[in-house]
C-alpha cells in the first residue's frame, strides 16, 4: 500500500499554526493595549471620603517619588473646590517628611478671578496676586506666558503627541453639572483647541470671572486623578462612567478628560452609588 504523507503533514501544520497563533494573539493584543497614545482609565471605589483621601495621598506621594527620580522635578496641577481638602493626608507625618516638596512645581488648572483672600479663591483654599488685579483675559494671557517661559527653559516639556505642555500629574474635581476646571457644559471654552489657558466672564457657577487650562493641555498630562466624593456627584459620575446621558447628547466636560498616561477616578461610596 502506498504511504501518503499528506494528511500527517496537514495535522502537523495545523498543530504548528495553532501553536504560533496561540502565542501571537495575546502578544498582539497586549501590544495594542500598550499603544503609547491610548489612555488607560482605572476606576477605584472606596468606602468613604476618608479612604479616598488615604489612597490619594499614597498615589500622589508615589508619583512624586517616581517623577523626581526620573527627571528631578514633579509638576503638579491642582483644581480647587473639595479636592484640596481630600488632599489633606499628604501633609500628615507619613508623607510630610518623605515627599521632596522642594522639587514640586505647582500649577492651577483653573482659578476664580477674585482677590486671593476671597473665600472663592482656589489659591486661598490651598495656601492662604497677580490674578486679583487683572482682567480675566489679562490673567489668562499672563498665566499662559509664564508657562511658556517654563517650557522655553525646559522645566515643563511639550508633549510629542499633542504639542501642548505636558504636566506630570493633574488632580481634578468635578461639579454636579459635569464641569472640570472651569470648562462648563454650556460654555464655549470647553471647545478651545489652540490656547493653553483661556478665560470666562460668565461662569454658571460663581464667581463669574475665571481662567482655566484648556482641554488640549489637560489631556496632555502624564497622569490625571479625578477625585470625586459626595452624593451630589452621583448623577454626573453615572453619566460619565456608567454610560448614562441621552443618546446623541453632548458629552459632559468630565467625559472629555483623558491622559497621555493613566487616568484614575477616585470615587467614594456616595459618588459611586449610581454606578
Ligand atoms: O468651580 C470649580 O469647581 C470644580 C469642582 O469643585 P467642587 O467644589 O464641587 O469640588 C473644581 O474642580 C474647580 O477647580 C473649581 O474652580
Amino acid at each position: 500500500m502506498e504511504y501518503n504523507a499528506y494528511p500527517i503533514f496537514i495535522i502537523y501544520a495545523t498543530i504548528i499554526i495553532s501553536f504560533i497563533l496561540a502565542k501571537l494573539i495575546p502578544l498582539i493584543a497586549s501590544m495594542a493595549s500598550a499603544t503609547p497614545n491610548k489612555p488607560k482609565t482605572k476606576v477605584l471605589k472606596f468606602g468613604s471620603e476618608e479612604d479616598v483621601a488615604v489612597a490619594l495621598a499614597k498615589y500622589t506621594a508615589d508619583l512624586s517619588e517616581k517623577y523626581i527620580k526620573e527627571k528631578g522635578s514633579f509638576s503638579v496641577v491642582l483644581s480647587g473646590g473639595t479636592l484640596i481638602d481630600t488632599l489633606r493626608k499628604l501633609v500628615e507625618a507619613q508623607y510630610k517628611d518623605s515627599v521632596d516638596w522642594s522639587k514640586w512645581l505647582i500649577f492651577w488648572v483653573d482659578e476664580r478671578v477674585v482677590p486671593l483672600d476671597h473665600e472663592d479663591s482656589n489659591y486661598l483654599l490651598a495656601s492662604r496676586g497677580f490674578l486679583s488685579k487683572e482682567s480675566p483675559e489679562g490673567a489668562a494671557d499672563d498665566y499662559e506666558e509664564r508657562i511658556k517661559q517654563l517650557v522655553e527653559s525646559k522645566i515643563i516639556p511639550i508633549s510629542n503627541t499633542s504639542c501642548f505642555p505636558k504636566f506630570d500629574h493633574m488632580l481634578l474635581g468635578m461639579g454636579p453639572d459635569g464641569h472640570v476646571a472651569s470648562l462648563f457644559p454650556t460654555r464655549t471654552q470647553r471647545y478651545e483647541k489652540k490656547r493653553w489657558v483661556t478665560f470666562i466672564t460668565d461662569s454658571p457657577k460663581p464667581p463669574p470671572p475665571r481662567i482655566t487650562f484648556t482641554f488640549p493641555v489637560i489631556n496632555s498630562a502624564s497622569e490625571i486623578a479625578m477625585v470625586i466624593t459626595g452624593a451630589e456627584l452621583a448623577d454626573a459620575t453615572k453619566t460619565v462612567l456608567g454610560g448614562g446621558g441621552d443618546p446623541g447628547s453632548v458629552p459632559l466636560p468630565a467625559a472629555e478628560v483623558s491622559a497621555e498616561g493613566e487616568l484614575t477616578w477616585f470615587l467614594d461610596k456616595d459618588a459611586a452609588s449610581k454606578l
